[in-house]
Parts: structure tokens; sequence; C-alpha cells
């Protein structure tokens, strides 16, 4: 799903209107009847006081039109106008007289009004500032958020929780509403997933108010949310007449004493994501340990205790390294070494990304389109410390820019950045924060890249089967007891859960047996 920037909704709005032969107040009445089918569905007219927060401007207009349906339907309705601003909206203006004209005044709040009472049992409807944010919220409004939060109410944003910007990290962390749920229009927002933003949001819904669709497909954006539909078609299906070598050879390259998991993990990890052939490549303290955890690998050996060189006969046909391969003074010599002469595709992860870091000029010697996958420490070392999360986008995008690397940064909504597009990952769950997690992805991305996936594709694809994974385990293991071995263990399910179809609604399975 494509994640558009404020300017494109604003031009796919336009266009709509005149494609579709609508006025902008008639797309104004669709996104505020869809709030209210979604709130009606889930409230059934229960008398629940509904509080609603208006702007001036076009969010504004949402909220005013919502509280007429609402009304209409016999909810329990308090509307205010947070009259922050002269410049009313047109459509905020015809909606205000539609309520008006039904007998309902809202009442104007400014900077010296006192705020209403709201109950904790109370619903706040946050229809203040919407995509077209573009300074501070004044004081009191800050102070009105407040207000807000301190009810405990239950918070429903519309299309964004006010004061939260669509491209920047708002100033004053105070002065944004921590909506419980956003009903956001056509398309969810970056923000909605970055660590400094998304934390203003519990959960988010996305309503379809028909803006045109030929439109929004030919659109490029520069980000994208990676869900199933968009994984999918990357799945590349096994032919009957498939053998192991088919599959390609994953070379994994790292390991230390005290240190072997790591590369045992990942390497179990490429083949249980269908690599055909695996080789860890371990110094001589793994050999025993990885031949009894995995006999499915073969081991090559080096050094005692650490790599103090890469030099191999096999042929693989991707390679990944770093995994817990520590940073002595030999170990990056051979590093460095390997790296001048390496031209297969490549994955690199924890010690081999430090190892990089502190030796940028290495980077040159990249393979094309290799893939780092750094969690946000690594990152900081690679590009440098950032004022906020565009900053660090900003910051990554430039580094995939000047050596064509992807980069994979690691976090709650893992973000694969390759030149100046961003794909944005959707599952994944607080559970995955456990020792060994990151070296089940490079072994995962490896894994894919060694049977034949683009680079890219493998990042992403990978990114998402190891979140999925992960997701189905909790589901039996809950967050505190998954391992990142429970992680590789569901590849699997996360597998087979891609041509899973979604459960019929119970009514249609109960009419589909009669
Ligand atoms: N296609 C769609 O998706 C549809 C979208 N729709 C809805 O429209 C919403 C966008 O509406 P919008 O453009 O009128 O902007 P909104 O956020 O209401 O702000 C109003 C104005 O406030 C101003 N302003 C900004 N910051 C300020 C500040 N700190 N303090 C004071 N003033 C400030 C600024 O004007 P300025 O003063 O800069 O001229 C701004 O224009 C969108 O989120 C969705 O809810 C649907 O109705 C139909 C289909
Ligand atoms: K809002």
């Amino acid at each position: 799903m494509k994640l558009f920037s404020a300017e494109q909704i604003y031009a796919a709005d336009k266009f709509t209107i005149a494609k579709q032969n609508i006025t902008s107040d008639e797309l104004m009445e669709r996104s505020a009847v869809q709030i209210f089918n979604w709130m009606h569905l889930r409230m059934q007219g229960a008398p629940v006081k509904i509080h609603l927060f208006c702007g001036i401007g076009n969010n504004g207009g949402d909220g005013i039109a919502l509280a007429r349906h609402l009304q209409e339907h016999g909810y329990n309705i308090a509307v205010y106008v947070v009259n922050y601003s002269t410049k009313r909206s047109k459509d905020f203006l015809i909606n205000l007289d539609r309520l008006k004209d039904r007998k309902i005044w809202p009442n104007f709040m400014d900077s010296d009004g006192e705020f209403p009472e709201i109950g904790a049992d109370d619903i706040i409807v946050d229809a203040i500032f919407g995509i077209g944010l573009n300074r501070p919220p004044a004081k009191w409004v800050g102070k009105l958020i407040d207000h807000f939060h301190a009810s405990k109410a239950f918070i429903l944003s519309v299309d964004i929780p006010s004061g939260l910007y669509m491209n920047q990290v708002p100033e004053q962390k105070d002065a944004v509403v921590r909506a419980n749920f956003v009903l956001s229009f056509q398309t969810p927002k970056l923000v909605f997933f970055l660590p400094e933003t998304g934390i203003y949001i519990d959960q988010w819904e996305v309503l379809d108010i028909g803006l045109d669709m030929e439109f929004l497909t030919a659109e490029e954006t520069d980000y994208e949310l990676i869900g199933k539909s968009e994984v999918l078609p990357m799945y590349v299906p096994r032919t009957k007449f498939s053998h192991k070598g088919t599959h390609g050879h994953v070379l994994l390259v790292g390991g230390s004493y005290g240190k072997i998991g790591a590369v045992t993990l990942a390497s179990v990890a490429a083949l249980k994501i269908g690599s055909g052939l695996v080789t860890s490549y371990v110094p001589a303290c793994g050999y025993t340990i990885l031949q009894t955890a995995l006999p499915e690998a073969m081991v090559l050996t080096d050094g005692e205790t650490a790599i103090t060189s890469i030099d191999y006969t096999i042929k693989p046909s991707a390679i990944g390294i770093g995994m817990g391969m520590g940073t002595e003074t030999q170990t990056i010599q051979a590093f460095a070494t390997f790296l001048k002469s390496n031209s297969l595709p490549l994955v690199i992860d924890a010690d081999g990304l430090n190892m990089l870091a502190s030796n940028m000029e290495l980077c040159s010697f990249l393979s094309k389109q290799t893939v780092l996958t750094p969690h946000e420490g690594e990152l900081e070392r690679l590009v440098g410390k950032w004022e906020d999360d565009f900053d660090k986008l900003a910051k990554v995008k430039a580094l995939s820019k000047k050596f064509d690397c992807i980069v994979v940064i690691k976090g709650a909504h893992t973000i694969t950045v390759y030149h100046d597009k961003g794909f944005v990952n959707t599952t994944g769950n607080p559970g995955m924060a456990t020792a060994g997690c990151g070296d089940v992805l490079s072994g995962i991305i490896t894994g894919l890249i060694a049977q034949g996936y683009e680079s890219l594709k493998a990042a992403i694809f990978g990114v998402f089967l190891h979140g999925k994974s992960a997701d189905l385990q909790i589901e039996s293991k809950g967050y505190q007891a998954l391992l990142a071995s429970d992680v590789v263990e569901g590849l699997g399910t996360a597998y087979l859960d891609l041509f899973k179809l979604p459960e019929k609604p119970p009514q249609q399975e109960a009419e589909s047996q009669e």
C-alpha cells in the first residue's frame, strides 16, 4: 500500500472532484458518512457522551458534518469549535450552517474560554487539525489536548491525530493528541510507523473515501507499506523437478569464542527459509557446536577462537557475514581482504557492520546491492547521529545511494531503504526484542538471495516473513517467552500463512451451510 504525502493527497482530492464531477463538500460528506458508519456499527446507538472538537479547516469540517449524522441518529453529542484561526474553510462553513439549521449550536472555544468537563467513559472525536497542520499549535490548543489526556476518555482522531505533521516530528511533544484510534482517509500516513511519531497512535484503520484509483495507482510514492498483498507476488514457488542445487548455497561467515550461537541461528534460518545448502564458516572452537546443533549444515573453520582469514573453495550463491564475529584486529583484516575481492551478493550484519563503520572506506568495495541490517546502535555508527526520524531516513537514503546498498533499519516497523524509496514492514511484535532475532533475519535474507530472489525483494520479503513467524508464534508463547529459535521454527507456518484465505465472517458461513 502506498503511503502518500499531504501534497499527493490534496492533488488526488482535486483530481477526484474534477473527474467524478462532485463538489469538495460532497467529498467531505463521504468522509463524514464513512466515519459515522464506522462509529454507528460499533456503538449501535449507545447513549455514551460524544464530545466533538472541530477545528476551522476541512478536518474540522469533517467533524462538524459527522456531528450532524450522529445527532440525526439520536446520539448524545456536544460540539465545540476550536477557534484557532479566523481563516475558516468553505466546506467547514457549509457544514456549520447545516448544523445550525438543525438547531445545534456549537460551543466556540478560544484562548480565554474554559474547557468542558469530559468523563472517563466519554468519547472524544478529535477533528482539530488534519493533514494541513503547518506550524505548532497555539499554547491554549496544547492545553486543550492536555485536557483530553487528563480526562482518560477514549480518543478517536479524524484522519490523523491533531498536532502531528505529515512530514516532520512535532516540535512540542505534549501538543499532540494521543489517539486510541485513528480513522485515516484513503491511506495510512508514514508518521504512524516511525518511532518518534508512531507513539501517538494505538490503532488505525483506513476509510475508503473513493479518491480516484487511476490517479492513486499512477502516483509514485517515497514509501510503501508492506503487507501480505505486497509480498505475495514476490514468492517464488518450488518446481517439481528442482533439487537442492537449484535452491542456492549460502555461506555464513561469523562467530567467535562464546558467540557461535549467532552463526548457528543464522545458518538454521537460512536452511528453514529454503536455501538448498548452507556452509557455516566459523573459528575452530565452533566446529563441534555447529555440527551437533545443525547436522544439515556444512562447516568450514579458520583460527582458533576468532576468524583470521576468509578463504574457501566452495561456490556460494550468497554470503552473510558478521554475526557474532567480533572485531579483533586480525578479523578486521580478514573482513577487509574479503570485501575487496568479493563480488557475490552479500548481507552484512552485527560486527560486520561495526567493522564497516570504523573503516568506512571499505564501503566502496561492497558488491552491488549489498544488504546491511543494522539496529539503531549499529546504524548510528554507520551514518552518525540524527536529529529525528526524518533526518535518520534522509541519512540512510544518502548512504544507500552513495554505496548502492540496501539498508534494513530494524525496529518496531522495520524500514527497508533502497536509494530514495522506503518499504515499511507491518509484521512483528515486541516479543522479538530478544537475543539472536537479528541473526535469524540475516540468515533469512541471505537464504532468500541464494534462492534467486533479487536482494531488495529478499530484504523486504525476509523482513515480512521474520515478523510474521514471530506473530504466529506468540499466539502460543506470548511475548516474554519468545526465543529467536522460535522465530526460526515458525518460518514454515509463515510461508503457509501467505496462502491462507481470510476467514469468512460467521454469518456468511451459516448462510453457505443452508
Ligand atoms: N482528500 C482527502 O483526504 C480529504 C480530506 N479531508 C479533510 O481535510 C483535512 C485537511 O484539511 P485542511 O487542508 O483544511 O487542513 P486542516 O488540517 O484542517 O487545517 C486547517 C488550516 O489550519 C491552518 N493551520 C495549520 N497549522 C496551524 C496552527 N498550528 N495553528 C493555526 N492554524 C494552523 C492552515 O491554514 P493556514 O493558516 O496555514 O492558511 C490549515 O490549512 C484532512 O486531514 C481531512 O480531514 C476531507 O474533508 C475530504 C477529503
Ligand atoms: K485530527
